[in-house]
């Protein structure tokens, strides 16, 4: 079999295992906001595909009244984002919240000259969810999470911008594995198959950022990851080296973003360390 061949084999059984979880996933949200004693979520809307199944899913945990996406547009962000987004509301009968971040970005970086398009995007991000935390104290909404499995493992987000929230309903899913869901939960085409894009400078793509297509990346990091195949492994099996190399990469460089600050250890029970079980903070 190609590599090719084994992809789209592999990348077949990822999706199947999305059949039964839109259930489980409504469940987790209704439980998991009530635990927290809201009644309401909010989230970044951007058009783009993990935000329109993260908005699918909270309409259908609480109904329209109590979800609120908000489209936060900066001047040099794709125009068909933004009619996308709205596509998502129409569809869902959810009401316009529109806020335009480019004010406070451009007045920050109108003093830093030198900033690179990495740093502009990433302040982006960050000024987003900042947005989404002040609309929650305002609204009494849990902020959702949008980042999937493969964005997770590959540490493709901003620390505290879009990697952010309080509750992830699609964390443990694989982008491919997104896109079968998206279908399942009759999210537009037009958004399920245009090339997904952080969006944070002209013409980026996610795939043209890694060097390798998603299915590929969700192939291995399945293999890494779920199979716990060490990369000698999964290269002996006919994956190229270089693209599972790169994928070990991110998985350890980013590992940061995936954990709470490190605490300095002085005492016998540490934040992080030695407290971290919910019998510690008596539930
Ligand atoms: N070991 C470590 N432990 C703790 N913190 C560490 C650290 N190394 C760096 N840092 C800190 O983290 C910073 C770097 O991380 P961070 O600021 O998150 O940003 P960074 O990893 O440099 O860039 C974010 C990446 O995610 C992509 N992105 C961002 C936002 C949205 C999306 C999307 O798909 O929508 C994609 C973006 O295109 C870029 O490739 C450093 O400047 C430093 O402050
Ligand atoms: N213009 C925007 N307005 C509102 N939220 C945004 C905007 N851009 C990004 N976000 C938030 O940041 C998240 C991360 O973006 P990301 O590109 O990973 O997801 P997506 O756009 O939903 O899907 P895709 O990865 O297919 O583009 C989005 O899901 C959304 O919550
Ligand atoms: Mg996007």
């Amino acid at each position: 079999m190609t590599q090719s061949e084994m992809i789209a084999k592999k990348c077949e059984s990822l999706e199947h295992h999305v059949a039964d979880v839109i259930p489980i996933l409504v469940e987790f949200l209704r439980q998991e906001v009530e635990k927290s004693g809201f009644g309401r979520v909010v989230f970044g809307l951007s058009g783009g595909i993990d935000s329109a199944v993260v908005a699918y899913l909270a309409v259908a945990a609480f109904g329209r009244d109590r979800v609120h996406p908000i489209i936060m547009p900066y001047k040099t962000s794709s125009k068909s984002s933004v009619a996308d987004a709205k596509e998502v509301l129409a569809a869902l009968d959810l009401p316009l919240t529109m806020v335009d971040i480019s004010p406070q970005i451009d007045t920050y970086f109108g003093l830093q000259e030198d900033a690179t398009a990495l740093r502009k995007g990433n302040k982006m991000a960050r000024e987003r969810m900042s947005i989404i935390y002040d609309q929650s104290a305002k609204l009494k909404a849990l902020p959702l999470g949008t980042s999937n499995k493969t964005e997770l493992l590959l540490g493709y987000g901003t620390q505290f911008g879009d990697l952010a929230s309080a509750l992830n309903p699609i964390g443990d899913l694989y982008k491919t594995q997104i896109r079968r869901l998206a279908r399942l939960l009759s999210v537009p085409l037009s958004i399920i198959e245009k090339p997904p894009s952080a969006d944070l400078w002209e013409d980026q793509t996610d795939e043209s950022d890694f060097g390798f297509t998603y299915e590929e990346a969700d192939v291995m990091l399945h293999m890494l990851i779920d199979e716990r195949l060490s990369p000698e492994e999964v290269i002996e099996r006919g994956f190229e080296a270089s693209v599972v190399e790169s994928i070990m990469r991110r998985i350890r460089q980013n590992q940061f973003k995936r954990r709470m600050p490190i605490i300095a250890k002085l005492s016998s029970r540490t934040i992080g360390i030695d407290f971290r079980y919910s019998r510690d903070w008596g539930m």
